[in-house]
């Protein structure tokens, strides 16, 4: 078979491996860009966006439903077409690429649909998705960005049923009557609440002790007290360990004894990494392992780089994002700073919304730190009171002590993602805590909650 030479071959279009690709050729690179489905990835097709306008209509629903409280009589009939509607025509144009694939050949490079495996140090084959096979050689390297898919956990009976992921939550032009998620991160939330707003009679089977259990535990509590008075059942420690379907109706058996009977199942119970039909051991690499060690510019070996969920370095956009600029960089030899993972931010889009920085207090003390903490409820600042129903939450802030600066936050409420904007800026810059104790916290503002939880800090 021919190789062709090129610069850079990018294996996977997630949304750092698609800007990655158009920086380098923009950069005067030659450079090809499989993917095997959507150019993008998982982020504006069945990820953040899509399911974000879920949140926004579900949000809408539930605000309208507190009118009462706060504004008078106000009424709303949702209809889930509505949603569908944005996500199938704006967002995701009936789940076509097209436009992302011609955004990305005007920078100059070369676009595939296909299959990329390495077949030897900076050399890839292609798996054309139309037929055919094609061969490149790459003179400064490849780049892997071929994120993650559902995980299904090994239930039995469950891979002969028709559940659901969150690449068929997103699609739904109808509701069921009834749905069980099985699982409690940040997928399962997200997808529970939504759900149960618009209708559904939800329950979330979570194996783990606590929902979001990468959050702090106030927040988690929170939480669950929140979904329960929505009427959403939330069932922890608790696994799913069978599972049938038959004339349209699951039946679940549950390690706590309980059996269950639902319309419709969405399993959100984790990831697994794209590693394992990439061509990894021609380099030397673990085909079965689940992450990709990367330094600080995001190389695995020479001439080999990984950027996105598979470094295990956060599985955010945000993240993918950021470590493409970083490995363009070096991809380019341009200057700059390398990546550093102190301060990778997140948030939940629950109602409240999660939001978290850095460290939790648990991860601080395991880290040997030694750890002050202070919290304060976002109901007990004036905003909260002034705000009303839907005011709940939290901030909670972690300091390294010996050092004086904040290693860890979480703020969780309304806007709880933007009010973590500024304790994202504390623990990323190291403000000594002193400093942030002298500012000036607007009022009445949900984020002034911060000073209170500073001035807790013991
Ligand atoms: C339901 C859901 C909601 C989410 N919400 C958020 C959110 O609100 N905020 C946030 O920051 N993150 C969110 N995420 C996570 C976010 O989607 C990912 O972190 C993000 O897409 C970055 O992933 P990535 O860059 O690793 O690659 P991905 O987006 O997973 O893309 C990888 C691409 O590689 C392709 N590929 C894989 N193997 C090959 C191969 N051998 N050859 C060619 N192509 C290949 C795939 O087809 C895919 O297009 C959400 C995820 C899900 C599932
Ligand atoms: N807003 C956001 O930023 C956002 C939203 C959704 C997803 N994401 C990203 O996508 C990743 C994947 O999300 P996720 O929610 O699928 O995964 P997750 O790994 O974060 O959570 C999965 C949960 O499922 C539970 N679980 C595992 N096996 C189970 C079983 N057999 N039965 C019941 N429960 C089981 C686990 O205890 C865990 O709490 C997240 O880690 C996050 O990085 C981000």
């Amino acid at each position: 078979m021919t190789q062709h030479e090129v610069d850079l071959v990018v294996i996977g279009t997630g949304p750092g491996g698609e800007a990655l690709a158009a920086g380098a050729a923009k950069a005067g690179l030659e450079v090809v860009a499989v993917d095997r489905h959507l150019v993008g990835g998982e982020c504006p097709y069945y990820g953040c966006v899509p399911t974000k306008m879920m949140v926004r209509g579900s949000d809408t629903v539930a605000e309208v439903r507190r009118a009462p409280q706060v504004a008078g009589e106000a009424s709303i009939a949702p209809a889930w077409s509505v949603v569908h509607r944005r996500i199938d025509e704006d967002a995701t144009t009936h789940w076509d690429d097209t436009i992302a694939v011609d955004r990305l050949r005007d920078t100059g490079a070369t676009v595939h649909h296909g299959v990329g495996r390495l077949t030897g140090p900076k050399q890839v084959t292609v798996a054309l998705a139309d037929g055919g096979t094609v061969a490149y050689a790459a003179r400064r390297g490849v780049v892997l960005n071929p994120g993650t898919r559902p995980a299904v956990p090994p239930v039995e009976g469950l891979a002969d049923t028709p559940y659901w992921t969150n690449r068929d939550a997103v699609r739904l032009a109808e509701l069921p009557g009834s749905l069980v998620v099985v699982g409690g991160g940040p997928i399962g939330c997200e997808l529970a609440q939504v759900f149960a707003r618009f209708g559904v009679r939800v329950t979330v089977v979570q194996h783990g002790s606590r929902l979001l259990e990468v959050n702090e535990p106030e927040a988690s509590e929170l939480l669950e007290k929140v979904f329960a008075e929505e009427g959403i059942r939330v069932l922890t420690s608790v696994d799913l360990t069978r599972a049938a379907y038959a004339d349209g109706a699951f039946t679940l058996d549950l390690s706590n004894g309980e059996h269950l009977t639902a319309d419709k199942v969405l399993v959100a119970a984790g990831r697994t990494p794209n590693l394992d039909d990439l061509g990894l051991d021609t380099v030397g690499l673990d085909p079965g392992s689940r992450t990709l060690d990367v330094d600080e510019w995001c190389r695995v070996q020479d001439g080999l780089w990984a950027i996105g969920d598979v470094t295990g370095k956060g599985a955010f956009t945000h993240v993918s994002m950021y470590q493409s600029a970083v490995a363009l960089r070096d991809v380019v030899g341009e200057q700059g700073a390398p990546a550093r993972y102190h301060a990778v931010p997140h948030t939940t889009f629950t109602d409240p919304e999660v939001g978290g920085v850095g460290m939790t207090e648990q991860r601080a003390r395991d880290a040997g730190l030694s750890v002050r903490t202070g919290i304060t409820k976002l109901e007990e600042s004036s905003r909260g009171f002034m705000h009303g129903p839907g005011g709940h939450g939290l901030i909670k802030v972690v300091e390294d002590a010996d050092r004086g600066v904040l290693v860890g936050a979480t703020a969780m409420g309304p806007a709880g993602g933007e009010i973590l904007g500024f304790l994202a800026v504390a623990v990323h810059a190291e403000v000594p805590v002193d400093t942030l104790r002298t500012m000036i916290y607007a009022y009445p503002t949900f984020h002034r909650a911060i000073e209170t939880a500073l001035a807790d800090l013991d």
